[in-house]
């Protein structure tokens, strides 16, 4: 087996508490993660020479600096293997929407040369190697919807209700880091249990300084607001409401504006990346 093709889908943050910042400057965060049925598509197929090509390059993101080819590079250094591969990046989902299809491709790449190279490294092994590369790439290598703690790299599995979600992403692309660095940011809100989200809900403390740094992310949610209650996930921009089945989700969808890139998805417990290899596996 030289080849494999796998899904790297989209994640929502359905709440977004920050409850502290560490002496790093990074924020320690709740959150509760839910995978969805869209995805990048990635194709793997093994190089003998140790080479590791990306086709096609993404627009603002040069080969070298790709997460794809920086997760290859860190798993043939941890593991040692002297094999390579070329790799095809279907890009589907939007860059810098806070639904982590950076962070998804990573940790596909990981998952996927894990396999086809025979490395043998474990999930845990290569959830560590992935914070390396970003915050959020361990929940997409473990594969389970999670309560998050920490920066994200916390993680408890949890089973949640499985709703359709409209995802609407506004006409911007915002910064995580620039988010982050906002003095108006809220950084001191309580830790709360799950049971307490169950309960009462959550909201997402970026949500305040992103609309008033966004027109675009402010009107799109104002006009979202019509419809559903709507949420931002991650640092945004992408807004999300949740629905009961894909048709009430795909009613509002026609009736909003046809410039809005929108998406209606099935809200997943386990990752359909998981479920993939499962399948691979025999
Ligand atoms: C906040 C989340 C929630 O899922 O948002 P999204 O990026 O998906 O919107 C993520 O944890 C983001 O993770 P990720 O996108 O991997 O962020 P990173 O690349 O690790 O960090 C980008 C920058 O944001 C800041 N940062 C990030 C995460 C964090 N917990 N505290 C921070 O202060 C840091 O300045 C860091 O340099
Ligand atoms: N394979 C990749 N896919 C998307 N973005 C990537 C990738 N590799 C590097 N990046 C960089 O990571 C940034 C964040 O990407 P992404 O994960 O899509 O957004 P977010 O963190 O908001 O969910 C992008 O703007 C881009 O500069």
């Amino acid at each position: 087996m030289h080849t494999l093709t796998l899904p790297a889908p989209a994640k929502l943050n359905l709440f977004l508490h920050v409850t502290g910042r560490r002496a790093d400057g990074y924020h320690q965060l709740q959150t509760l993660f839910q995978f969805l049925d869209i995805s990048d598509t990635l194709h793997f197929q093994r190089r003998d020479d140790g080479q590791i090509r990306l086709t096609p390059e993404l627009p603002g993101v040069p080969v070298e600096s790709n997460l794809v080819v920086r997760a290859a590079h860190l798993l043939q250094q941890a593991s040692g293997t002297s094999l390579g591969a070329d790799i095809r990046l279907e890009k589907r989902l939007p860059m810098g929407g806070g639904i982590g299809g950076g962070s998804s491709d990573a940790a596909t790449t990981l998952l996927g040369l894990n396999h086809l190279w025979k490395t043998g490294l474990s999930l845990e092994q290569l959830a560590v190697l992935g914070l390396q590369l970003g915050a959020d790439v361990p929940v997409f290598v473990q594969g389970r919807a999670a309560w998050a703690e920490g920066v994200g790299e916390q993680l408890t599995p949890v089973e949640i209700d499985e709703p359709w979600y409209l995802l609407v992403v506004p006409d911007c692309h915002v910064s995580t880091a620039e988010i982050f660095s906002d003095e108006r940011l809220t950084r001191d809100t309580s830790p709360i249990t799950l049971q307490a989200f169950r309960e009462h809900g959550g909201r997402n403390d970026c949500l305040p300084v992103v609309t008033t740094r966004y027109h675009e992310v402010r009107n799109t949610l104002i006009l979202l607001n019509n419809y559903c209650e709507a949420k931002m996930t991650g640092t945004g921009s992408c807004l999300f409401g949740a629905f009961p089945n894909e048709c009430e989700a795909d009613k509002v969808r026609a009736r909003l504006p046809a410039t809005l890139q929108t998406f209606v998805a099935k809200g997943c417990n386990v990752s359909p990346l998981h479920i993939q290899l499962d399948k691979a596996a025999y």
